[in-house]
């Protein structure tokens, strides 16, 4: 069973009507990470956004439906977002200072979570922040408890967003860019943790990033998304040595030369930027094989038994 559902997820500017994601569809199975990949300002923070209920003002979910460990998170249009759903999906983003109440001791923010989502009492939950802790790795628990997030480096605060998203005991976690901002040893280090945290099986990680690299080494299964429509999903090994859609191809020959960075995919992207009011598929504009159709027309799912592609000319064999 998925641990993560989404199914045809539509977001649009209510003002404009203009669709910022269109016809996105996620699923995670237990003990797997999904990478979501795609340039800046393709969607990927919308949807993670959509699925914590967290929207900006004015971007609202008009199609679609996420269950999260087999519970409804939203439904349509008409269905509100559950707010109980955020005991089920834990948010680990790639500013981890702000995640974290400047003016409170880390030690403490950590005990009011679990007295508050787990109910538990002051001693028991001291006790239970010190495991956490040290459990992401911290070796010295006391000192980081007693300490003001701005008194910690990135990569620590990092490790205590980690502990708060462990503590409260979430199915599935969104790591949105977890490691941007830090320095590389730093990044190797949270990513490992990452994936020594899944060891265990019992849950579901969403790793949204730009970072093709940080997909390889990370993910099972990659979802390429363009200009909030999605490209093409399948396993990360397979879209790697095979790429089937055209945007696929285009992102992996940048691979080629050497690992990108953010800088060099936000440069492409301000070079060419997503016409969101496209009414066929959104990268036909970029692409080299684009005919009057993919302008017009959003292409249907191209599916083999672990490989969908979204394009009108590439097929999956
Ligand atoms: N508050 C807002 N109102 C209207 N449009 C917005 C708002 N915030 C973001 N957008 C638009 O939504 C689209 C998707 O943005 P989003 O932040 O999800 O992209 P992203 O893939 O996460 O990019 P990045 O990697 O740079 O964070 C972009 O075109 C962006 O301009």
């Amino acid at each position: 069973m998925s641990l993560l559902a989404v199914n045809d997820l539509d977001l649009r500017i209510a003002r404009t009507g203009q669709t910022l994601l269109r016809d996105v569809t996620v699923s995670i199975e237990r003990g797997s990470i999904v990478g979501l990949v795609g340039e800046s300002g393709s969607g990927k923070s919308m949807f993670s956004l959509a699925l914590m209920g967290l929207l900006p003002n004015g971007i609202e979910v008009c199609a679609g439906e996420a269950e999260v460990a087999g519970r409804s998170v939203f439904r349509g249009a008409s269905h509100s977002y559950d707010a109980a759903a955020r005991d089920r999906i834990a948010l680990v983003s790639q500013n981890p200072r702000a995640a974290l109440n400047p003016t409170m001791r880390v030690g403490k923010q950590m005990v009011r979570v679990l007295r508050e989502r787990r109910r538990m009492g002051k001693v028991q939950a001291r006790d239970e922040s010190r495991e956490l802790l040290r459990k992401v790795g911290i070796s010295d628990p006391l000192r980081v408890e007693r300490a003001y997030p701005h008194q910690l480096s990135g990569g620590m605060c990092q490790r205590v967003v980690i502990a708060m998203a462990l503590s409260v005991r979430a199915p599935v976690l969104i790591a949105d860019e977890p490691t941007t901002g830090l320095d590389v040893t730093i990044q190797a280090q949270i990513l490992l943790l990452l994936k020594e945290l899944m060891a265990d099986g019992d849950r579901a990680v969403l790793m949204v990033t730009h970072d093709l690299a940080v997909v390889s080494s990370m993910c099972d299964q990659v979802i390429i998304l363009y200009g909030g429509q999605v490209m093409e999903v399948g396993p990360t090994r397979d879209i790697f040595r095979d790429p089937v859609h055209p945007y696929t191809r285009f992102l992996l020959e940048s691979l080629e030369d050497h690992v990108p960075s953010a800088d060099d995919i936000g440069d492409q992207v301000t070079e060419a930027s997503v016409d969101f009011s496209l009414a066929g598929c959104r990268f036909a504009k970029r692409c080299p094989f684009s005919t009057d159709v993919c302008h017009r027309e959003v292409p249907l799912a191209r599916r083999s038994e672990t490989r969908t592609v979204n394009c009108h000319h590439r097929g999956v064999s």
